[in-house]
């Protein structure tokens, strides 16, 4: 039989070996999917480099096997690394992102665990009802608070702003758009009164994604802008708000059962 490579991941289940894993670590960023094997894994092979998406195979320290995988940004590009992930087996994914935090309380440095989302997302459209709940597996996301509990990591848990664009749906100023539509001005201040933590751009489709395709899905994200203070990315706290996420997430792939 001939391997089928999926044309987006740019690889299949012949290159998994004989007991493929069933939990993949999904980044948004390439080189933080390259930083999780080559950090937290043993024994990685790179899978695939296609279009940015760069795929690994590693072993956690109980040898159990696992995909580190990136996504892309935003929910068009998660939607179809997922699928093709799904198409592999695999049965449980962790996001492991970046977010903006729109609660006062809540500083860069620190790591966000979602239970739920808002889903302002095209893309999970196409895939469910706009009413259809985007909730977290209750399970893995007790996991990763547990975890960040164990590791005294300063965390949060609630629910997390899915939106398609970083500069508009975030209600940003410093952008090249000089007209934010009326619809969208006023929005952070709204979301912060709903209880709502902080902005990103992927959970809410990967959350609907698990409800359809009956698969586990989580959300970890380090806080690397605090919008009630700032717009822009704290480049000195980020690394080690994405440390702590990933960190979390390895954590619970050791010992999630
Ligand atoms: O750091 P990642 O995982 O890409 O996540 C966040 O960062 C990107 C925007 O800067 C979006 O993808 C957003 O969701
Ligand atoms: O503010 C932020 C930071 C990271 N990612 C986002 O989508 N928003």
């Amino acid at each position: 039989m001939t391997n089928k490579r999926f044309y987006h991941i740019g690889f299949g289940l012949d290159d998994l070996g004989s007991s493929p894993p069933k939990m993949a670590l999904l980044s948004g960023d390439p080189q933080r999917a390259r930083s999780i094997a080559q950090t937290h894994l043993q024994d990685v092979r790179l899978l695939s480099e296609n279009r940015g998406l760069n795929s690994y195979m590693g072993y956690l320290p109980n040898d159990r096997p696992i995909l580190s995988v990136t996504s892309g940004m935003g929910a068009p590009s998660l939607s179809i690394v997922v699928n093709e992930l799904l198409q592999l087996g695999i049965q449980q994914i962790i996001r492991i992102g970046t977010c903006g935090s729109i609660q006062p309380h809540i500083p860069v440095g620190s790591i966000v665990i979602s239970s739920a989302a808002l889903c302002r997302q095209g893309a999970a459209n196409d895939i469910a009802p706009v009413e259809y709940p985007a909730a977290a597996d209750p399970f893995l996301t007790v996991a990763l608070v547990k975890a960040a509990r164990e590791l005294e990591f300063e965390h949060y848990i609630g629910i997390t702003a899915s939106v398609d664009t970083f500069y508009e749906g975030q209600e940003r100023s410093d952008s090249a758009n000089p007209h934010l539509m009326r619809s969208l001005q006023g929005i952070t201040e709204e979301y912060q009164r709903l209880n709502i933590l902080n902005y990103e751009m992927e959970c809410g489709t990967l959350f609907k994604m698990g409800g359809v395709y009956k698969f586990a899905a989580a959300a970890v994200c380090g806080v690397v802008a605090q919008r009630t203070v700032a717009e822009n990315i704290m480049l000195a706290q980020k690394d080690i708000a994405i440390k702590n996420a990933i960190i979390t997430a390895v954590h619970v792939a050791t010992n999630f059962e």
